[in-house]
């Protein structure tokens, strides 16, 4: 499929939830310094071919303005002729849609994902386990654990995305880089933004679970 086999209303209708997520992300601080980015896929998906919106690098993500977001291909190049860049991270986001298929991607820098995933960053994976948010991730066993995968920060993004294939856990819709961010995911927009605010429960919960047990044993 061509992109400009993709109906119009489908790329506004991805352009309408982008718009509607930043503004919410925005007002929750979770774009400090125009950090984050945030993808929604539109048309047909196969591994060799896709396309998704995608955020414009180096933008004020809390400010709305004509030049917010571009299309883009499975290779992360422009579909439209556009004097925008895409965000410095679209490979990330390529990988991901490649792996799983999935609708939108959103990635944001707080400071809780930053704390956690630099904590357990040596082990490679941020463990949780008896938190009733991972049900948000259809997970439903009593006492679930999930490990959250923490990549290295390599600032060469083309290094990052070649890890993230063989890192992503099917049952995990998430992936954190060290002392950087998280990138969740979902097959819509509303699943994404469900996933994203359950994993940022699950650092804050963890990161303060930590404090407590040092202090316990003071
Ligand atoms: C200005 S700090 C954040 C960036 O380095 C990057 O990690 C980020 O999330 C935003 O990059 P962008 O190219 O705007 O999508
Ligand atoms: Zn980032």
């Amino acid at each position: 499929m061509a992109f400009s086999d993709i109906p119009l209303e489908q790329k506004q209708a991805a352009l309408h939830d982008l718009k509607e997520i930043k503004a919410l992300f925005a007002a929750r601080s979770w774009f400090p310094g125009t950090s984050g980015n945030l993808s929604v896929r539109v048309g047909e998906f196969s591994p060799e071919q896709f396309y998704f919106a995608v955020t414009a690098s180096g933008k004020d993500k809390s400010v709305h303005t004509p030049e917010d977001y571009l299309f883009v291909d499975q290779d992360g190049a422009p579909s439209e002729a556009t004097g925008l860049k895409p965000s410095a991270e679209t490979l990330i986001h390529c990988e991901i849609y490649r792996k799983t298929g999935c609708g939108a991607i959103f990635h944001v820098h707080t400071i809780d994902n930053n704390l956690i995933s630099d904590w357990y960053g040596e082990q490679g994976y941020v463990p949780a386990q008896g938190i009733e948010l991972i049900k948000a991730f259809n997970i439903w066993d009593e006492d679930a654990a999930i490990r959250i995968p923490v990549l290295p920060n390599y600032a060469d993004i083309p290094r990052i995305a070649e890890l993230v294939p063989d890192a992503l856990d099917p049952a995990v819709p998430g992936v954190l880089l060290r002392n950087h961010g998280i990138y969740a995911w979902g097959k819509n927009a509303f699943e994404a933004k469900k996933h994203l605010e359950a994993f940022e429960f699950i650092f804050e919960y963890s990161y303060r679970r930590l404090l407590l047990n040092a202090a316990s044993t003071k």
